[in-house]
């Protein structure tokens, strides 16, 4: 083994532990390809934005490659594999179409989450329990390719109980709810979802201490703090909020800025 490959195999090995209390921070690039696909030019670059967001201290990247292609792009997904020293999280759709992809590309994560074409952003977690004889056998078969998978779930039991059902090795709770509550001012209402968040974490916990628990989705610098205090919580992936703050003061900057507002 090479001394940089040794390197990456010591960070790999000791996140993969991740006993701080605080989660890691993956950064999805998404909306850097999105600026991109609006005017059809080759700028600005999400490869460059994830190198930025490693350098600047961020545990993993994650991109979105949606089966409209409306931002990231099938280049995209292979050349950041290529180029990351961190871990990559591709997040996709459970189809025949994305299957074959992961498997040739390889990444570290896949997180399955549910699509719409008319959705703006994702809106709910996947439907695992209803779809449980599908999953399990292409979670299996991303598994046999070397592969973790993860499930991007809404905070339920059922759900969580049909993820490891499935052999999954992570769940990724969807923290959209928790963050609309926010955006709408309802503090009652953030505070339900909050504690369907920490319930959620408890619960997959006991059913399966092994699972790793992720969060993400419309987390920002003023509701992370909650989210990143639940012990358990592995890894917090965002990206809209942490690209738009990247706009005022930098990719780096707002790795750092994300980083000390989890930490708080
Ligand atoms: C699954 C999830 O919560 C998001 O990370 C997802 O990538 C959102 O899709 P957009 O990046 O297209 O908003
Ligand atoms: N899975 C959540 C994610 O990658 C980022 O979501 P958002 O911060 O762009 O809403």
């Amino acid at each position: 083994m090479t001394d940089t490959a040794q390197i990456l195999a010591t960070k790999l090995e000791k996140d993969a532990q991740n006993t701080s209390k605080t989660p890691l921070l993956g950064v999805n690039v998404d909306h850097v390809a999105t600026l991109r696909q609006a005017r059809g030019v080759s700028y600005p670059s999400p490869l460059a934005a994830a190198l930025l967001c490693e350098k600047a201290g961020a545990d993993g990247i994650t991109i979105h490659l949606r089966e409209d292609r409306r931002h990231i792009q099938d280049a995209d997904v292979y050349e950041i594999a290529r180029q990351l020293t961190t871990r990559m999280n591709l997040e996709m759709a459970a189809t025949t179409e994305m299957l074959e992809i992961a498997c040739q590309v390889k990444p570290y994560w896949v997180c399955l989450v549910p699509e719409k074409r008319a959705e703006l952003t994702t809106e709910g977690g996947l439907e695992v329990a209803a779809q449980l004889t599908w999953l399990k056998e292409y979670v299996s078969k991303l598994q046999a390719a070397d592969i973790k998978v993860s499930l991007f779930i809404d905070p339920e039991d059922t759900q969580i109980a049909a993820a490891v059902n499935c052999d999954a090795d992570a769940i990724e709770l969807h923290t959209g709810s928790y963050a609309e509550a926010g955006l709408a001012g309802d503090t009652d209402r953030v505070n339900v979802e909050l504690e369907r968040i920490k319930s959620a974490v408890i619960t997959a916990k006991k059913i399966d201490s092994k699972l790793l628990v992720n969060a993400g989705h419309g987390l920002t610098r003023d509701n992370v703090n909650a989210i990143a205090q639940i012990e358990g919580i592995y890894e917090l992936n965002i990206g809209h909020a942490l690209i738009a703050d990247a706009l005022f003061v930098g990719m780096d900057q707002a790795v750092v800025m994300m980083k000390a507002a989890m930490h708080q």
